[in-house]
């Protein structure tokens, strides 16, 4: 069954609650999201791979994917769309001073989209189920790099500037080859496999008492 934006932040929120902490979830959503990239795309070590982290969890989601990927010997550089100070969460900004102390990570902040490298793969962690409105900058000009660029692309969750509940577009979205969503689907996504790619939906170890009340 798929579910609704708002059933999923209850749900998150319940198990939350129960102790299954927003980090661990934010852990396992990286870690599935990793594993069904590297099973796509095979071998990825030495692969150039261009990470775009928006100010939310779903950001957060993108920090833990660099870190897994980089075990995988992935050659990696984060762009986080903002600054350091300005991430919005306490298990984004965790995840985002573990790869401080990563130098095998590359962590670029601002709003320069010039690469001495050309990414072999993009993941887009810029904008999830918190999407409103339409698509400002700098988020505008990472998606059009997204867009523009001739490589695979990855979306944690949702692309961005797809609405996961209505399936409508922003004013911008991503064009994806693969799209993870994470606990359940959500009632938009499906319905614009044209910008998702393959779609999968991963369990992140939500205890399934979470949805009581809910679902
Ligand atoms: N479902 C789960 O159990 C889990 C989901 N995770 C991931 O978390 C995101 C949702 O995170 P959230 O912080 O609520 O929202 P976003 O990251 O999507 O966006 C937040 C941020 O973005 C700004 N914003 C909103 N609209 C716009 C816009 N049009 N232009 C520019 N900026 C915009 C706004 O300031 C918001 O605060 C979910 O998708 C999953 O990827 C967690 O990892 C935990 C498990
Ligand atoms: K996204």
């Amino acid at each position: 069954m798929d579910i609704t934006v708002d059933q999923m932040y209850q749900i998150e929120n319940n198990g939350h609650a129960m102790g299954f902490l927003k980090k661990f979830m934010m852990e396992n959503a990286g870690a599935a999201a990793v594993k069904r990239l590297v099973e796509k795309l095979g071998n990825v070590e030495s692969k150039k791979i261009l990470i775009y982290v928006g100010m939310g969890n779903n950001g957060g989601d993108g920090l833990v994917m660099a870190r897994h990927l980089a075990g995988y010997g992935a050659n990696v550089t984060v762009h986080l769309l903002g600054t350091p100070d300005k991430i919005k969460t306490e298990e984004s900004s965790w995840n985002w001073s573990i790869l401080e102390k990563m130098p095998s990570v590359k962590l670029l902040t601002g709003g320069k989209f010039d690469y001495d490298f050309t990414p072999d793969v993009i993941v887009d962690g810029i904008l999830g189920t918190g999407i409103s409105g339409d698509i400002r900058e700098p988020y505008v000009s990472a998606i059009n790099f997204i867009n523009n660029a001739k490589c695979f692309k990855f979306s944690v969750d949702v692309p961005s500037g797809l609405d996961p509940q209505t399936g409508e577009t922003a004013n911008i979205y991503v064009k994806s080859d693969m799209t993870v969503t994470f606990h359940k689907m959500k009632q938009g996504i499906p319905k614009r496999k044209d910008l998702t790619g393959e779609l999968y939906a991963e369990k992140i170890g939500i205890p399934p008492e979470a949805e009581e009340g809910v679902l």
